[in-house]
């Protein structure tokens, strides 16, 4: 578990006859978000000393040219500081200019990046620049702009001032009113030109300053109201639990374990209404897939003000809603990953819904996890966390096992509907019932989906992989197409008739003849959701399907089109990848069809089991929503797979009580910690032999701290190429916190970086492949 205490870990206090020597001296501490990153320590010359404050970028002088750069000031340092003694102030170069009036992040936000970078061993100046949106940065979205105001000695006596008498009148047009005048507003309301107002600020009548306002507002179109829903027992005991925590302002997680349609959403909603009469705000997080207008207006129908930070805002709309938040004028901020970053001035809850979800670990530095995040920002601030699931991951189950979390349950639907009635399809034994039509669908599912859409209900079929076949091979000499830089194979997409990379997007035409051996009776086998789209429209010509996977989704706006087609009936049949297995409530989905429960089950993933339980039981989940009740058909070659059974049962307990004793077993979370190093270049054996080197620099710091840990690898990475480079991992285990931290931390001074190679470390890691 992340532990807050850590930030304490590599603080000095210095001995008292270091302070004893050193005069009165002013530093401040720099990071920058490129290499080199810092810290460094420079001088405040004495006109900046009140403009130089944590959290302003500065621009200073660095290394033997003096480049100059842009950083960030994290700490003001005086011989009182507790970091005194690692300044030299006699050798600091100084500050050469502030760039910020306002500080870009505050304490409490500043405090939760050094976490991020501890924990995740990131450099703290990249944390900043996550933490702070790059619109609000640049401060997108805002102009600078020139105002007037009158010299109050002019003011005091204008009787004594020698003035023109249109230099009279535009004085006294100014003292007449309480607004901010621009020179063009000042002109156009006197009737004159801008040139007698700058006659009088030449003769220091008129002041000028300049600040910076923002161009225009994005206002939110206001919904509809709704009335509160009437709370079952069930939520209105989960609620009282979370109201009194609020009340309490005491740092407590939650996890609500509801099943799908348990009205944990509802929950929330009570629990933000209570912050929000306290003047607080709240932040809601959920998947991207999530921020759909269902999420959206069930929100605003209850909120006033609801800033929805999702992945298509531009910059300058994402800097708006950014300084809106700081400002203290929304309520409600429901935003994917990066949103558990908003500046609330006064924040009173955080909520994150479908927390197994694996979109909430960032695949790139800092690595973070927003569910960590949440954790530690909530304890910090001193507010309630809740974390939602119907599937809850199993480092947060353990959690809530083991006291550190409280679990608030809820066992059933609401309005007492059933959970849907789920069956397995055997596809081993039952081969011959797809092989007579050649159909990715069972005969028995598609007697199911016939029957479904006759009386008037829709469907939804589950497909986790995208493309139309998944392997192009040459049945003759059984070559199969590669991508060239990936250690994949190709895709074949029948829009635009491409074989496609799914890592790379290396796109070539579709192959007609075999690139070895010239065969032209290529085979195009596998199934993707574009073959499914295809089979489905065969098997049931007069039905209105959509899909929706990465491929159609690209456009800005299509989720919402897709999903309100469903919701209206216009479409029937929606199917998909996981993206349709989260979250969506529709109650006319009276059949859920999972096509290949298997595609996720056999990558070399420890948590590959997790996923394909949860993924199983959120998509069927989605069905028995509404009056007309539900059923779902799930179609596998491993039946008896524990994850399968238990997905069949909504078992959730069992699957976990099964599946934890093998986490235990090999240390891996939630009882061991892991940390992931991934090593690429171009040349092959130099990424091998840097891989290498990293270990042993891991090893040996291991031994030289006494700390415990395990490197696993170095190996070639399950893929090997990516983009053209050579991939190769290595995993870290250990049981203790902070441990890999304090060993990588370590091994960083004694690794000697190579050219063209680089490296990361993922702390918490998610991606295995
Ligand atoms: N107390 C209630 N009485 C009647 N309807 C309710 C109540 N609470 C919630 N609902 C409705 O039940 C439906 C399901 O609720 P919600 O989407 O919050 O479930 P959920 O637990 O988030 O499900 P999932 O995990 O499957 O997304 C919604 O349409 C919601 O409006
Ligand atoms: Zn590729």
């Amino acid at each position: 578990m992340p532990d807050p205490k850590q930030s304490s870990l590599f603080e000095t206090q210095p001995d008292p006859w270091q302070l004893d020597d050193q005069d009165d001296w002013l530093a401040a501490r720099i990071v920058f978000a490129a290499p080199p990153f810092g810290p460094y320590d420079y001088s405040i010359p004495a006109e900046l000393e009140s403009s130089v404050k944590k959290g302003v970028r500065v621009i200073v002088p660095l290394g033997r040219g003096n480049r100059t750069m842009t950083g960030y000031c994290i700490d003001i340092m005086t011989p009182s500081h507790p970091d005194a003694a690692t300044v030299k102030p006699n050798r600091l170069k100084p500050i050469s200019r502030v760039v910020d009036a306002k500080p870009l992040i505050d304490e409490k936000l500043l405090k939760l990046s050094h976490q991020i970078a501890e924990y995740y061993i990131s450099p703290l100046g990249t944390v900043i620049e996550t933490v702070v949106p790059v619109g609000a940065r640049e401060n997108s979205g805002t102009r600078e702009m020139l105002f007037l105001s009158v010299d109050p000695e002019v003011a005091r006596d204008l009787d004594s001032v020698k003035l023109t008498p249109l230099q009279r009148n535009i004085i006294e047009t100014m003292l007449g009113s309480n607004q901010d005048w621009t020179p063009g507003e000042l002109a156009e309301t006197v009737g004159c030109t801008q040139g007698p107002i700058s006659t009088l600020r030449r003769k220091g009548h008129i002041l000028s300053s300049t600040r910076r306002v923002q161009q225009k507002t994005h206002e939110i179109q206001p919904e509809a109201r709704t009335e509160n829903l009437v709370l079952n027992v069930e939520q209105q005991t989960a609620l009282d639990a979370i109201a009194k925590s609020i009340d309490a302002e005491e740092y407590k997680t939650f996890l609500v374990h509801g099943i799908t349609g348990s009205g944990k959403t509802e929950v929330y909603i009570r629990a933000i209404q209570q912050v929000v009469e306290y003047g607080r705000q709240a932040i809601v997080l959920v998947p991207e897939i999530s921020l759909t207008p269902q999420t959206r207006r069930r929100f605003r129908a209850r909120f006033d003000r609801v800033a929805v930070l999702h992945s298509h805002l531009t910059s300058v709309q994402r800097a708006w809603h950014w300084r809106q938040i700081a400002e203290g004028n929304v309520q409600v901020i429901i935003g994917a990953r990066s949103a558990v970053f908003a500046p609330t001035p006064r924040l009173g809850l955080i909520v994150l819904d479908e927390e197994h979800d694996a979109s909430f670990k960032q695949d790139n530095t800092p690595r973070y996890h927003a569910r960590d995040v949440a954790q530690w920002r909530a304890e910090s601030e001193n507010v309630p966390l809740l974390l939602g699931s119907a599937t809850p991951s199993l480092e947060s189950w353990h959690k809530a096992q083991t006291g550190q979390f409280k679990t608030l349950s809820l066992k059933n639907r609401v309005l007492d509907l059933p959970l849907p009635d789920v069956a397995t399809i055997d596809l081993r034994t039952d081969v011959a019932g797809m092989r007579k039509r050649f159909s990715p669908i069972h005969q028995k599912l598609r007697q199911e989906m016939a029957m479904a859409l006759s009386e008037g209900g829709q469907v939804i079929l589950l497909l986790n992989r995208r493309g139309f076949s998944t392997r192009i091979q040459c049945p003759s000499c059984g070559k199969v197409e590669y991508c060239p830089d990936c250690s994949i194979p190709l895709t074949h997409h029948v829009e635009g008739k491409k074989a496609v990379c799914h890592y790379c997007d290396h796109t070539i035409p579709e192959p007609r003849r075999c690139s070895d051996c010239g065969n032209d009776a290529i085979r195009f086998s596998g199934l993707g959701t574009q073959r499914l789209e295809a089979e489905v429209a065969k098997l049931f010509p007069d039905v209105e399907i959509a899909r929706m996977d990465t491929d159609t989704m690209r456009k800005r706006g299509s989720h919402e089109k897709a999903l309100s087609k469903f919701r209206d009936g216009e479409t029937k049949i929606l199917l998909g990848t996981q993206m349709i297995a989260k979250g969506l409530d529709f109650p006319n989905v009276t059949l859920v069809g999972v096509v290949n429960a298997d595609t996720s089950l056999h990558l070399p993933d420890f948590r590959a089991a997790e996923r394909t339980f949860g993924l199983v039981t959120q998509v069927a989940g989605r069905t028995g929503r509404g009056e007309r009740g539900g059923r779902v058909l799930v179609q596998t070659f491993s039946p008896e797979n524990p994850a399968i059974v238990c997905a069949t049962r909504h078992d959730y307990v069992n699957f976990a009580s099964g599946e934890l004793p093998v986490r235990e077993e090999f240390n891996y979370p939630p009882y061991g910690k892991l940390a992931r190093i991934v090593v690429r270049g171009e040349v092959m054996a130099k990424a091998e032999q840097m891989a290498e080197h990293i270990a042993e620099c891991i090893n040996e710091s291991a031994d030289e701290l006494e700390l415990q840990l395990c490197v696993i690898g170095p190996s070639a990475a399950p893929l090997e190429k990516l983009r053209g480079l050579y991939r190769f991992h290595m995993l870290i285990s250990t049981i203790e916190t902070n441990t890999i931290q304090r060993v990588v931390t370590r091994a960083q001074t004694k690794i000697r970086e190579m050219d063209d190679i680089q490296w990361i470390v993922d702390v918490d890691p998610y991606n295995m492949v």
